[in-house]
């Protein structure tokens, strides 16, 4: 379990942490999401040992980091931001270099060769790390965050500069991985939490602004049980939008639908169903929100601001 209790971290009179207070249980995908600059990668960084919290305390399992840094870093694997490895050594002796810093020992050459599969290594094992595409160095470093087959894995951006395909694989990988252990990942692609995590947690000018599942941060969106409708061709709405369980409504300019807000949080599909129906209103797409990802983010960080 992972244990922190009013964390900051300052830089001068700069507090880039401020005050963070959370747990985190084995089984849980913790998304780190905020804007830049928000903190999140000094809290990894932190997280992992790399930075000295300038107040508050972190204990990891039982063992607080303050003494028992290097017991900690034992059990954690760590991808930074940007993915640093050394450029002038091949993939492969790259691995066998933290393979060797992990203490790998007998089970060295069989979890090289797990990593290699599973984060499909297989054809640039002898390729000079300085002339691998982006995505592949950031598999490089994914590989040498799980080598040691890690309790707890702290992802700065994973998904950075995949193509579609590799962010499915990592988003993937990520999940296989997570049964028995903790892993926090920290990302700008807000549908990378809903696919990939349990548990949000919205960081902002350093301090925690939501914690829960991404299916309560999609609640929180002013979207959550409005209706969207798409119709045919161009449709007088005048008597839809002025139904009584209807508060509010907008029109997306670009696509053409229009959106129904609401009275009362009321659950208003059937009614706009039955409406249309009765009024033989030419629809081709009905369905109600979940909440906007975007919407909510935006507005818990702007409060922020
Ligand atoms: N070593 C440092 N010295 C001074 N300021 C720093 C240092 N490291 C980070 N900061 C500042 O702390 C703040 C938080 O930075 P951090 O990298 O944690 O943000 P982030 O949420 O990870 O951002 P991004 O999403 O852009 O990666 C930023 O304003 C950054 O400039």
């Amino acid at each position: 379990m992972i244990s922190v209790k009013q964390l900051t971290k300052s830089f001068g009179g700069f507090t880039a942490v401020d005050q963070l207070s959370f747990e985190v249980q084995p089984g849980d995908i913790v998304g780190f999401l905020g804007p830049n600059g928000a903190g999140k990668s000094t809290t990894m960084k932190m997280l992992t040992g790399f930075l000295t919290p300038s107040s508050g305390q972190i204990e990891i399992n039982g063992l607080n980091i303050a003494d028992k840094r290097v017991a900690i870093q034992q059990q954690i694997g760590y991808l930074p931001e940007g993915a640093p490895a050394y450029n002038d050594m091949t993939v492969l002796q790259f691995l066998h270099f933290i393979a060797d810093i992990r203490g790998l020992g007998k089970d060295k050459q069989a979890r090289i060769d797990k990593v290699v599969e599973q984060v499909e290594l297989q054809d640039m094992l002898d390729r000079q790390i300085e002339h691998l595409s982006k995505g592949f160095k950031r598999r490089v470093g994914l590989a040498q965050a799980i080598i040691h087959d890690p309790a707890i894995l702290i992802l700065d951006e994973p998904t950075d500069g995949l193509d579609p395909n590799q962010k499915h694989q990592v988003r993937e990988l990520i999940q296989n991985l997570s049964q028995d252990k903790i892993v926090i990942i920290s990302t700008h692609i807000l549908e990378e939490v809903t696919a990939v995590c349990n548990r949000a947690m919205i960081i902002a000018d350093g301090q925690l602004h939501f914690d829960g599942t991404p299916e309560a941060l999609q609640r929180q969106s002013r979207y959550h049980k409005a209706v969207t409708v798409h119709f045919e061709h161009l449709t007088d709405i005048s008597g839809l939008t002025s139904m009584l369980c209807v508060e509010s409504f907008e029109v997306d300019r670009r696509t053409g639908r229009v959106t129904l807000f609401p009275a009362n949080e009321q659950d208003i599909l059937p009614l706009v169903s039955h409406y249309i129906q009765d009024h033989g209103l030419p629809i081709d797409t009905l369905y109600a929100e979940q909440g906007r990802l975007d919407d909510v983010f935006r507005q818990l960080t702007m409060e922020a601001n």
